[in-house]
């Protein structure tokens, strides 16, 4: 190890997502195989046993890049001199629960997340949410460190991105490898849209080679954005592997660069690019450089797919109202 560890700070380090990703954040597989990784663990105090026993394992890794592992169940200690931080922890929708309850409820944790992560986390500090709901949490987030430049703040679209990519290839017959410039508008929800027309596959459009509307309209897009209710049935939990691998490639490409001739999707504020308001933390494509990302500028956007991203960012601009009252952002 030559370099000074980088802290990467994980809520909910002891739930599921928890348990798949921190393995291979000590594996080197978040920041690159030359960069050493001090682990700082955030739970809630009940869970905080469950945390430690995970860090056991760690332990028993003998991960060459793993500096050290330290476990909080306070926000301003998690965040103290961190880096990239790691938003995994939210309240979950819970049996009669309205969606103001909800937006309630987790701002009641993203909001002294902000402020600690404004409070002691490095100059260089980067975040990632995925804590549903992700787009918004982040930007209650966001709005509680306003000494943090506001593009540090992302919600990861990243899961329904590799989700478009993998259906795409599947209907084409061709490796995932093949399919460039995929992206998802909009909120990660239900009405996201993820976009194959800007998308090509061996250099081709996507669409054009797809040429099947029906498919696009009934299958390829509903499967896309509801794929987290599909996989909640089949498995009766949550995505949580395909999640951490997500949040490991959102992180990786936003620190190590993407590929020439290709981007990937983040949720980021927009600055009113592509109508977006500005402000809303929306998906974009985005191609990132020198540990920062820039919103893929100048795309097409016809009829079909502006509606779909109008109601994307509709529902978004609701959500952003809804805690506004709340008086959370
Ligand atoms: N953006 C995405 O693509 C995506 C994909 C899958 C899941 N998710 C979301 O990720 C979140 C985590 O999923 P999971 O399956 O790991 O859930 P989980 O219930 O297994 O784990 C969540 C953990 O967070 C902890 N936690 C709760 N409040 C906390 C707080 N204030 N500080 C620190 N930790 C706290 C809990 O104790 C628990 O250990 C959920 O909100 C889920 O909906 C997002
Ligand atoms: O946790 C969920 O509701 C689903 C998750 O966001 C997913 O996309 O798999």
């Amino acid at each position: 190890m030559t370099q000074a560890p980088v802290n990467v700070t994980v809520t909910g380090a002891a739930g599921q997502i928890g348990y798949a990703l921190l393995f291979r954040i000590a594996s080197g597989q978040l920041l690159g195989q030359d960069k050493p990784v001090r682990l700082r663990l955030l739970e809630i105090p009940q869970a905080v046993k469950a945390a430690e026993g995970t860090a056991l394992e760690l332990e028993d890794g003998a991960f060459p890049l793993l500096a050290g592992i330290d476990i909080f169940d306070d926000p301003k200690q998690a965040f103290e001199g961190t880096n990239v931080a790691l938003l995994v922890g939210a309240r979950p929708r819970t049996k009669g629960m309205e969606r103001g309850d909800l937006l309630e409820a987790n701002g009641g944790i993203f909001k002294p997340q902000g402020e600690a992560i404004n409070a002691g986390a490095a100059d260089d500090i980067k975040v990632l949410v995925v804590g549903n709901p992700a787009n918004t949490n982040a930007l209650i987030a966001k709005a509680h460190a306003p000494d943090v430049p506001a593009e540090r703040f992302t919600a990861m679209t990243r899961l329904d991105h590799n989700r478009a990519i993998a259906q795409l290839a599947k209907k084409l017959g061709v490796p995932v490898s093949d399919v460039k410039k995929m992206t998802i508008w909009g909120n990660h929800s239900a009405t996201q849209y993820p976009d194959i027309f800007n998308a090509e596959v061996k250099g081709r459009s996507a669409a054009e080679a797809v040429n099947d509307q029906a498919w696009l309209e009934n299958e390829f897009i509903p499967r896309v954005a509801k794929r987290g209710a599909e996989i909640i049935e089949a498995r009766g939990a949550s995505s949580a592997a395909s999640a951490a691998n997500a949040a490991i490639d959102h992180v990786y490409d936003w620190v190590n660069g993407t590929p020439e001739g290709d981007w990937v999707s983040m949720g980021v504020p927009s600055d009113g690019s592509y109508g977006v308001p500005e402000g809303l933390i929306s998906s974009f494509p985005v191609v990132c450089k020198n540990g920062s990302y820039e919103i893929v500028q100048g795309l097409e956007i016809n009829d079909f797919s502006r509606a779909r991203i109008d109601a994307s960012v509709a529902e978004l601009s609701e959500e952003r109202d809804a805690v506004t009252k709340l008086g959370l952002v």
